[in-house]
Protein backbone atom coordinates (compact mmCIF):
# COMPACT_ATOMS: atom_id res chain seq x y z
CA UNK A 1 0.00 0.00 0.00
CA UNK A 2 1.85 2.82 -1.23
CA UNK A 3 -0.21 5.72 0.72
CA UNK A 4 2.92 7.68 2.46
CA UNK A 5 1.52 9.88 5.20
CA UNK A 6 -1.90 10.69 6.33
CA UNK A 7 -3.97 12.19 8.54
CA UNK A 8 -7.27 10.90 6.68
CA UNK A 9 -10.64 9.93 8.21
CA UNK A 10 -12.71 8.11 6.30
CA UNK A 11 -16.47 8.41 7.59
CA UNK A 12 -19.12 5.94 6.65
CA UNK A 13 -22.25 5.91 7.65
CA UNK A 14 -25.41 4.88 5.81
CA UNK A 15 -27.28 5.25 2.79
CA UNK A 16 -27.51 3.30 -1.01
CA UNK A 17 -23.68 4.76 -0.89
CA UNK A 18 -21.86 4.98 2.46
CA UNK A 19 -21.02 8.88 3.60
CA UNK A 20 -17.59 10.14 3.14
CA UNK A 21 -16.33 13.00 4.59
CA UNK A 22 -12.94 11.84 4.59
CA UNK A 23 -9.75 14.04 4.53
CA UNK A 24 -6.33 12.33 4.55
CA UNK A 25 -3.22 14.29 4.60
CA UNK A 26 0.24 13.48 4.01
CA UNK A 27 1.90 14.94 7.21
CA UNK A 28 0.96 14.97 10.67
CA UNK A 29 0.69 18.32 13.13
CA UNK A 30 3.81 18.71 14.90
CA UNK A 31 3.00 17.60 18.36
CA UNK A 32 5.40 20.53 20.03
CA UNK A 33 3.93 23.60 18.18
CA UNK A 34 1.79 23.81 21.35
CA UNK A 35 4.52 24.33 24.13
CA UNK A 36 6.61 26.90 22.50
CA UNK A 37 3.72 29.54 21.41
CA UNK A 38 2.57 31.30 25.29
CA UNK A 39 5.41 33.23 26.46
CA UNK A 40 3.85 36.42 28.21
CA UNK A 41 0.96 37.17 26.42
CA UNK A 42 1.22 40.67 25.23
CA UNK A 43 -2.55 41.46 26.14
CA UNK A 44 -1.87 41.12 29.75
CA UNK A 45 1.21 42.76 29.33
CA UNK A 46 0.68 46.99 30.03
CA UNK A 47 1.67 49.70 27.70
CA UNK A 48 5.82 50.60 28.57
CA UNK A 49 5.56 51.99 31.75
CA UNK A 50 6.49 55.69 31.98
CA UNK A 51 9.17 56.90 34.48
CA UNK A 52 7.53 57.26 38.02
CA UNK A 53 7.46 55.72 40.52
CA UNK A 54 3.88 56.06 41.23
CA UNK A 55 1.94 53.04 43.60
CA UNK A 56 -0.05 52.11 40.43
CA UNK A 57 3.18 51.76 38.44
CA UNK A 58 3.96 49.86 41.27
CA UNK A 59 1.08 47.44 41.22
CA UNK A 60 1.53 47.13 36.95
CA UNK A 61 5.33 45.92 37.97
CA UNK A 62 4.30 43.26 40.39
CA UNK A 63 1.19 41.77 38.05
CA UNK A 64 3.57 41.78 35.00
CA UNK A 65 5.97 40.31 36.92
CA UNK A 66 3.40 37.59 38.41
CA UNK A 67 2.13 36.76 34.79
CA UNK A 68 5.60 36.47 33.14
CA UNK A 69 6.80 33.71 36.28
CA UNK A 70 3.32 31.93 35.71
CA UNK A 71 3.66 31.65 32.19
CA UNK A 72 7.19 30.67 32.43
CA UNK A 73 6.30 27.63 34.64
CA UNK A 74 3.79 27.03 32.78
CA UNK A 75 5.89 26.69 29.48
CA UNK A 76 8.06 24.67 31.51
CA UNK A 77 5.80 22.30 33.14
CA UNK A 78 4.20 21.65 29.76
CA UNK A 79 7.71 20.61 28.38
CA UNK A 80 7.94 18.84 31.20
CA UNK A 81 4.71 16.87 30.91
CA UNK A 82 3.38 14.34 28.56
CA UNK A 83 1.37 16.53 26.17
CA UNK A 84 -1.66 13.83 27.19
CA UNK A 85 -1.83 10.57 29.09
CA UNK A 86 -5.20 9.49 27.49
CA UNK A 87 -5.15 8.93 23.54
CA UNK A 88 -6.48 11.61 22.01
CA UNK A 89 -7.05 12.94 18.15
CA UNK A 90 -4.64 16.36 18.77
CA UNK A 91 -1.52 14.91 20.03
CA UNK A 92 0.55 11.77 20.44
CA UNK A 93 0.15 9.46 23.25
CA UNK A 94 3.01 7.83 24.57
CA UNK A 95 2.66 3.95 24.42
CA UNK A 96 5.31 1.20 25.54
CA UNK A 97 5.95 -2.12 23.58
CA UNK A 98 5.17 -4.33 26.29
CA UNK A 99 5.85 -7.68 23.33
CA UNK A 100 6.28 -8.23 19.76
CA UNK A 101 5.70 -11.97 19.04
CA UNK A 102 6.37 -12.89 15.69
CA UNK A 103 3.01 -14.50 14.24
CA UNK A 104 4.55 -15.48 10.75
CA UNK A 105 7.70 -14.59 8.69
CA UNK A 106 6.22 -10.89 7.63
CA UNK A 107 3.81 -10.55 10.61
CA UNK A 108 4.07 -9.88 14.48
CA UNK A 109 1.66 -9.09 17.17
CA UNK A 110 2.46 -6.07 19.47
CA UNK A 111 1.17 -5.29 22.52
CA UNK A 112 1.49 -1.64 23.87
CA UNK A 113 0.69 -0.18 27.30
CA UNK A 114 0.47 3.75 28.11
CA UNK A 115 3.32 5.09 29.27
CA UNK A 116 1.44 7.19 31.59
CA UNK A 117 -1.67 5.71 33.42
CA UNK A 118 -4.96 7.19 32.52
CA UNK A 119 -8.27 5.96 33.63
CA UNK A 120 -9.60 7.72 30.97
CA UNK A 121 -8.32 5.56 27.61
CA UNK A 122 -10.68 2.63 28.70
CA UNK A 123 -13.54 5.17 27.73
CA UNK A 124 -11.74 6.33 24.45
CA UNK A 125 -11.34 2.73 23.55
CA UNK A 126 -14.47 2.03 24.56
CA UNK A 127 -16.58 4.87 22.25
CA UNK A 128 -14.89 3.77 19.32
CA UNK A 129 -15.43 0.02 20.05
CA UNK A 130 -18.96 0.76 20.06
CA UNK A 131 -18.97 2.77 17.00
CA UNK A 132 -17.31 0.25 14.51
CA UNK A 133 -14.06 0.32 12.45
CA UNK A 134 -10.83 2.62 14.15
CA UNK A 135 -7.72 2.65 14.07
CA UNK A 136 -4.72 4.66 15.33
CA UNK A 137 -2.05 6.40 13.99
CA UNK A 138 1.87 5.36 15.07
CA UNK A 139 4.56 8.08 14.52
CA UNK A 140 7.89 7.06 12.65
CA UNK A 141 9.83 9.93 15.06
CA UNK A 142 13.19 10.17 12.57
CA UNK A 143 11.52 10.62 9.57
CA UNK A 144 8.61 12.60 10.92
CA UNK A 145 6.00 10.41 9.81
CA UNK A 146 3.01 8.32 10.59
CA UNK A 147 1.08 5.37 9.54
CA UNK A 148 -2.25 3.86 10.78
CA UNK A 149 -3.05 0.41 12.73
CA UNK A 150 -5.62 -1.12 13.73
CA UNK A 151 -6.38 -2.49 17.26
CA UNK A 152 -7.44 -5.57 17.65
CA UNK A 153 -10.20 -6.36 20.22
CA UNK A 154 -10.27 -8.65 23.00
CA UNK A 155 -11.97 -11.54 22.59
CA UNK A 156 -12.20 -15.04 25.17
CA UNK A 157 -8.66 -15.93 23.11
CA UNK A 158 -6.91 -12.73 24.62
CA UNK A 159 -4.16 -13.22 26.31
CA UNK A 160 -4.54 -9.66 27.73
CA UNK A 161 -5.72 -9.64 31.63
CA UNK A 162 -8.49 -7.65 32.92
CA UNK A 163 -5.80 -5.44 34.71
CA UNK A 164 -3.88 -5.19 31.81
CA UNK A 165 -7.73 -4.41 29.61
CA UNK A 166 -7.99 -1.80 32.50
CA UNK A 167 -4.67 -0.19 32.49
CA UNK A 168 -5.28 0.81 28.69
CA UNK A 169 -3.35 -2.37 26.33
CA UNK A 170 -4.09 -2.30 23.51
CA UNK A 171 -2.73 -4.87 20.48
CA UNK A 172 -1.75 -4.97 16.90
CA UNK A 173 -1.51 -7.39 13.94
CA UNK A 174 1.20 -5.72 11.79
CA UNK A 175 3.14 -6.39 8.87
CA UNK A 176 6.11 -6.20 8.29
CA UNK A 177 6.84 -4.56 4.58
CA UNK A 178 10.63 -5.30 3.33
CA UNK A 179 10.46 -1.49 1.84
CA UNK A 180 8.26 0.01 4.36
CA UNK A 181 9.41 2.73 6.26
CA UNK A 182 7.16 2.31 9.63
CA UNK A 183 6.19 -1.14 9.80
CA UNK A 184 9.87 -2.27 9.36
CA UNK A 185 10.75 0.74 11.74
CA UNK A 186 8.17 -0.84 14.36
CA UNK A 187 9.75 -4.01 13.91
CA UNK A 188 13.22 -2.97 14.76
CA UNK A 189 11.83 -1.88 18.51
CA UNK A 190 12.98 -3.55 21.30
CA UNK A 191 10.54 -4.20 24.42
CA UNK A 192 10.11 -0.97 26.56
CA UNK A 193 10.43 1.13 23.47
CA UNK A 194 8.10 4.58 23.33
CA UNK A 195 6.20 4.42 20.53
CA UNK A 196 3.84 7.87 19.64
CA UNK A 197 0.21 7.30 18.90
CA UNK A 198 -2.95 9.52 17.72
CA UNK A 199 -6.59 8.70 17.55
CA UNK A 200 -8.77 7.37 17.74
CA UNK A 201 -9.40 7.59 14.41
CA UNK A 202 -12.94 6.35 13.43
CA UNK A 203 -12.35 4.53 9.71
CA UNK A 204 -16.38 3.25 9.05
CA UNK A 205 -18.82 3.94 11.53
CA UNK A 206 -21.22 0.84 11.65
CA UNK A 207 -24.91 1.76 11.43
CA UNK A 208 -27.00 0.69 14.18
CA UNK A 209 -29.61 -1.01 11.50
CA UNK A 210 -27.11 -3.02 10.57
CA UNK A 211 -28.00 -6.58 10.25
CA UNK A 212 -25.37 -8.70 7.80
CA UNK A 213 -21.54 -7.66 7.39
CA UNK A 214 -19.60 -8.80 4.66
CA UNK A 215 -16.15 -8.21 5.27
CA UNK A 216 -13.03 -9.04 2.56
CA UNK A 217 -10.47 -9.07 4.14
CA UNK A 218 -6.56 -9.32 2.69
CA UNK A 219 -3.65 -9.77 4.93
CA UNK A 220 -3.63 -7.36 8.07
CA UNK A 221 -7.03 -6.04 6.52
CA UNK A 222 -8.17 -8.68 8.89
CA UNK A 223 -7.50 -6.67 12.14
CA UNK A 224 -10.53 -4.30 11.09
CA UNK A 225 -12.62 -7.33 9.86
CA UNK A 226 -12.48 -8.62 14.00
CA UNK A 227 -13.01 -4.86 15.02
CA UNK A 228 -16.57 -5.20 12.88
CA UNK A 229 -17.04 -8.38 14.10
CA UNK A 230 -16.64 -7.37 17.47
CA UNK A 231 -18.89 -4.59 17.06
CA UNK A 232 -21.60 -5.59 15.60
CA UNK A 233 -21.85 -8.50 17.56
CA UNK A 234 -21.97 -7.08 20.56
CA UNK A 235 -25.26 -5.57 19.51
CA UNK A 236 -26.88 -9.14 20.05
CA UNK A 237 -29.92 -9.07 22.18
CA UNK A 238 -32.67 -11.51 22.42
CA UNK A 239 -34.32 -9.44 19.49
CA UNK A 240 -31.69 -8.73 17.36
CA UNK A 241 -28.72 -11.63 15.84
CA UNK A 242 -26.59 -9.55 13.38
CA UNK A 243 -24.46 -11.93 11.67
CA UNK A 244 -20.77 -11.24 9.93
CA UNK A 245 -19.69 -13.42 7.01
CA UNK A 246 -15.28 -12.73 6.95
CA UNK A 247 -13.49 -13.74 3.78
CA UNK A 248 -10.12 -13.58 4.20
CA UNK A 249 -7.09 -13.81 2.12
CA UNK A 250 -3.86 -14.51 3.11
CA UNK A 251 -0.27 -14.80 1.25
CA UNK A 252 1.36 -16.89 4.08
CA UNK A 253 -0.14 -19.95 5.62
CA UNK A 254 1.82 -19.02 8.97
CA UNK A 255 -0.39 -15.76 9.18
CA UNK A 256 -4.21 -18.33 9.27
CA UNK A 257 -2.78 -21.41 10.45
CA UNK A 258 -5.29 -23.81 12.08
CA UNK A 259 -8.05 -21.66 9.76
CA UNK A 260 -10.99 -24.14 9.01
CA UNK A 261 -13.50 -22.53 6.04
CA UNK A 262 -16.98 -22.75 7.24
CA UNK A 263 -18.27 -23.07 3.98
CA UNK A 264 -17.39 -26.46 2.93
CA UNK A 265 -16.80 -25.70 -0.88
CA UNK A 266 -16.46 -22.65 -2.94
CA UNK A 267 -15.72 -22.62 -6.26
CA UNK A 268 -13.46 -19.98 -7.57
CA UNK A 269 -14.50 -17.94 -11.09
CA UNK A 270 -12.29 -19.95 -13.72
CA UNK A 271 -11.22 -15.59 -13.86
CA UNK A 272 -10.29 -15.55 -10.26
CA UNK A 273 -6.55 -13.99 -9.91
CA UNK A 274 -4.56 -13.59 -7.26
CA UNK A 275 -4.93 -9.83 -6.47
CA UNK A 276 -1.64 -9.65 -4.45
CA UNK A 277 0.20 -11.07 -8.29
CA UNK A 278 -1.94 -8.06 -9.48
CA UNK A 279 -0.35 -5.82 -6.70
CA UNK A 280 3.14 -7.10 -7.06
CA UNK A 281 3.08 -7.66 -11.21
CA UNK A 282 4.07 -11.23 -11.15
CA UNK A 283 1.95 -13.83 -13.37
CA UNK A 284 1.66 -17.04 -11.22
CA UNK A 285 -2.35 -16.41 -11.25
CA UNK A 286 -3.99 -17.88 -13.91
CA UNK A 287 -3.94 -21.60 -12.15
CA UNK A 288 -7.85 -20.31 -10.74
CA UNK A 289 -9.67 -23.56 -10.55
CA UNK A 290 -10.11 -23.63 -7.03
CA UNK A 291 -12.13 -24.95 -3.88
CA UNK A 292 -11.93 -23.86 -0.26
CA UNK A 293 -10.44 -27.06 1.07
CA UNK A 294 -10.65 -26.40 4.73
CA UNK A 295 -6.95 -25.55 6.18
CA UNK A 296 -5.58 -27.99 8.64
CA UNK A 297 -3.24 -27.24 11.08
CA UNK A 298 -0.87 -30.33 10.95
CA UNK A 299 0.03 -30.13 14.44
CA UNK A 300 0.65 -26.87 14.70
CA UNK A 301 -1.10 -24.48 17.24
CA UNK A 302 -3.53 -22.25 15.36
CA UNK A 303 -2.51 -18.79 14.88
CA UNK A 304 -3.34 -16.24 16.76
CA UNK A 305 -5.86 -14.17 15.27
CA UNK A 306 -7.73 -17.30 13.75
CA UNK A 307 -8.15 -18.28 17.66
CA UNK A 308 -9.42 -14.67 18.21
CA UNK A 309 -11.74 -15.31 15.02
CA UNK A 310 -12.71 -18.76 16.71
CA UNK A 311 -13.14 -17.10 20.03
CA UNK A 312 -16.20 -14.72 18.59
CA UNK A 313 -17.62 -17.66 16.89
CA UNK A 314 -17.99 -19.70 19.85
CA UNK A 315 -18.89 -16.22 21.87
CA UNK A 316 -22.12 -15.89 19.01
CA UNK A 317 -22.88 -19.34 17.40
CA UNK A 318 -24.12 -18.75 14.31
CA UNK A 319 -23.93 -15.64 13.85
CA UNK A 320 -20.29 -15.28 12.39
CA UNK A 321 -18.77 -17.62 9.51
CA UNK A 322 -15.36 -16.99 8.46
CA UNK A 323 -13.37 -18.85 5.08
CA UNK A 324 -9.63 -18.71 4.32
CA UNK A 325 -7.81 -18.42 1.20
CA UNK A 326 -4.04 -18.92 0.88
CA UNK A 327 -2.47 -17.34 -1.87
CA UNK A 328 0.75 -19.46 -1.20
CA UNK A 329 -1.75 -22.92 -2.19
CA UNK A 330 -3.30 -20.89 -5.15
CA UNK A 331 -6.20 -20.32 -3.50
CA UNK A 332 -7.65 -17.27 -4.46
CA UNK A 333 -10.67 -15.15 -4.08
CA UNK A 334 -13.25 -14.95 -6.59
CA UNK A 335 -16.54 -13.90 -8.09
CA UNK A 336 -18.51 -16.61 -7.64
CA UNK A 337 -16.97 -16.69 -3.81
CA UNK A 338 -18.93 -13.44 -3.38
CA UNK A 339 -22.14 -14.31 -5.56
CA UNK A 340 -22.43 -16.96 -2.60
CA UNK A 341 -22.98 -14.27 -0.21
CA UNK A 342 -24.28 -11.13 -2.43
CA UNK A 343 -27.04 -13.42 -4.51
CA UNK A 344 -30.24 -11.42 -4.15
CA UNK A 345 -32.07 -14.43 -3.18
CA UNK A 346 -30.09 -13.56 0.42
CA UNK A 347 -31.63 -9.88 0.38
CA UNK A 348 -33.33 -8.82 3.23
CA UNK A 349 -35.80 -6.26 3.04
CA UNK A 350 -36.18 -3.25 5.11
CA UNK A 351 -34.22 -0.14 5.84
CA UNK A 352 -30.89 0.69 4.38
CA UNK A 353 -27.88 -0.07 5.75
CA UNK A 354 -28.81 -3.35 7.31
CA UNK A 355 -26.51 -5.29 4.71
CA UNK A 356 -22.55 -3.79 4.16
CA UNK A 357 -19.88 -4.93 2.42
CA UNK A 358 -16.26 -3.77 4.19
CA UNK A 359 -13.50 -4.31 2.12
CA UNK A 360 -10.02 -3.78 3.54
CA UNK A 361 -6.74 -4.67 2.57
CA UNK A 362 -3.74 -3.18 0.61
CA UNK A 363 -4.88 -1.11 -2.01
CA UNK A 364 -4.45 -3.49 -5.08
CA UNK A 365 -6.97 -5.94 -2.99
CA UNK A 366 -8.85 -3.29 -2.67
CA UNK A 367 -8.87 -1.82 -6.59
CA UNK A 368 -9.55 -5.78 -7.49
CA UNK A 369 -12.50 -6.90 -5.38
CA UNK A 370 -14.30 -2.86 -5.70
CA UNK A 371 -12.31 -0.29 -7.68
CA UNK A 372 -9.49 1.83 -6.43
CA UNK A 373 -10.13 4.90 -3.51
CA UNK A 374 -9.66 8.23 -5.17
CA UNK A 375 -7.38 11.51 -4.13
CA UNK A 376 -9.40 14.93 -4.85
CA UNK A 377 -7.92 18.15 -3.18
CA UNK A 378 -5.59 16.14 -0.59
CA UNK A 379 -8.87 14.52 0.36
CA UNK A 380 -9.16 10.48 -0.11
CA UNK A 381 -12.37 9.63 -0.99
CA UNK A 382 -14.48 6.70 -2.19
CA UNK A 383 -14.06 6.44 -5.36
CA UNK A 384 -16.94 4.98 -7.51
CA UNK A 385 -17.57 0.97 -7.15
CA UNK A 386 -15.64 -1.22 -9.42
CA UNK A 387 -13.99 -4.53 -9.84
CA UNK A 388 -16.24 -7.77 -9.03
CA UNK A 389 -18.18 -6.07 -6.23
CA UNK A 390 -19.63 -4.15 -9.16
CA UNK A 391 -19.60 -6.90 -11.09
CA UNK A 392 -22.15 -8.70 -8.89
CA UNK A 393 -24.48 -5.82 -8.80
CA UNK A 394 -24.85 -6.13 -4.95
CA UNK A 395 -28.18 -4.81 -4.97
CA UNK A 396 -28.98 -3.98 -1.24
CA UNK A 397 -25.75 -3.76 0.33
CA UNK A 398 -24.04 -0.79 1.13
CA UNK A 399 -20.27 -1.35 -0.06
CA UNK A 400 -17.23 0.38 2.06
CA UNK A 401 -13.19 0.39 1.38
CA UNK A 402 -11.55 1.04 3.73
C1 LIG B 1 -6.97 2.69 8.34
C2 LIG B 1 -5.76 1.82 8.16
C3 LIG B 1 -5.50 0.80 9.08
C4 LIG B 1 -4.39 -0.01 8.92
N1 LIG B 1 -4.15 -1.02 9.82
C5 LIG B 1 -3.07 -1.82 9.66
C6 LIG B 1 -2.80 -2.87 10.59
O1 LIG B 1 -3.52 -3.10 11.56
N2 LIG B 1 -1.69 -3.63 10.37
C7 LIG B 1 -0.85 -3.41 9.30
O2 LIG B 1 0.15 -4.13 9.17
N3 LIG B 1 -1.08 -2.41 8.43
C8 LIG B 1 -2.15 -1.60 8.59
N4 LIG B 1 -2.37 -0.57 7.71
C9 LIG B 1 -1.33 -0.27 6.70
C10 LIG B 1 -0.28 0.66 7.34
O3 LIG B 1 -0.86 1.91 7.65
C11 LIG B 1 0.90 0.95 6.43
O4 LIG B 1 0.43 1.38 5.19
C12 LIG B 1 1.82 -0.25 6.22
O5 LIG B 1 2.33 -0.69 7.48
C13 LIG B 1 3.00 0.12 5.32
O6 LIG B 1 3.62 1.26 5.83
P1 LIG B 1 5.18 1.46 5.71
O7 LIG B 1 5.51 2.82 6.19
O8 LIG B 1 5.91 0.33 6.33
O9 LIG B 1 5.40 1.33 4.16
P2 LIG B 1 5.59 2.55 3.10
O10 LIG B 1 6.85 3.27 3.37
O11 LIG B 1 4.34 3.35 3.06
O12 LIG B 1 5.74 1.72 1.77
C14 LIG B 1 4.70 0.84 1.34
C15 LIG B 1 5.12 0.21 0.03
O13 LIG B 1 5.17 1.18 -0.98
C16 LIG B 1 6.41 1.12 -1.64
N5 LIG B 1 6.82 2.47 -1.99
C17 LIG B 1 7.27 3.42 -1.17
N6 LIG B 1 7.55 4.53 -1.86
C18 LIG B 1 7.27 4.28 -3.14
C19 LIG B 1 7.33 5.01 -4.33
N7 LIG B 1 7.75 6.28 -4.35
N8 LIG B 1 6.95 4.42 -5.49
C20 LIG B 1 6.52 3.15 -5.51
N9 LIG B 1 6.44 2.40 -4.40
C21 LIG B 1 6.81 2.95 -3.24
C22 LIG B 1 7.36 0.52 -0.66
O14 LIG B 1 8.41 -0.15 -1.33
C23 LIG B 1 6.50 -0.43 0.10
O15 LIG B 1 6.46 -1.69 -0.51
C24 LIG B 1 -3.50 0.22 7.84
C25 LIG B 1 -3.75 1.25 6.92
C26 LIG B 1 -4.87 2.03 7.08
C27 LIG B 1 -5.12 3.14 6.08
Amino acid sequence: MKSSIHILRCRCSSSSGLRSTATRSHRYASTSSSSTSTSTSSSTTPSTPTPTTSPKRTRWLAITLVSIAAASAGAYIRTQTPSSATLNTETFTKYSLVSRVPISATSSLFTLRPRYPSSDNYDVYENAWRTGVWSVMFKQPQLQIGRDYTPLPTTAATSLSVDEENEGYLRFFIRKDPFGEVSRYLHTLEVGADIEMRGPQIECEIPKETREILFIAGGTGIAPALQAGYSLLNRTTTTNRPNIHIIWASRLRADCVGGVSDTPKVEASPSSRSWFSGWFGSSSSSKAHVESVALTSQGQESSLIVRELEALKSQYPGQITVDYYLDEENRFIGKNDLAEFIKPSKSVAGPQNRKLILVSGPEGFISYMAGPKVWAQGTELQGPLKGIIKELDPKGWAVWKL
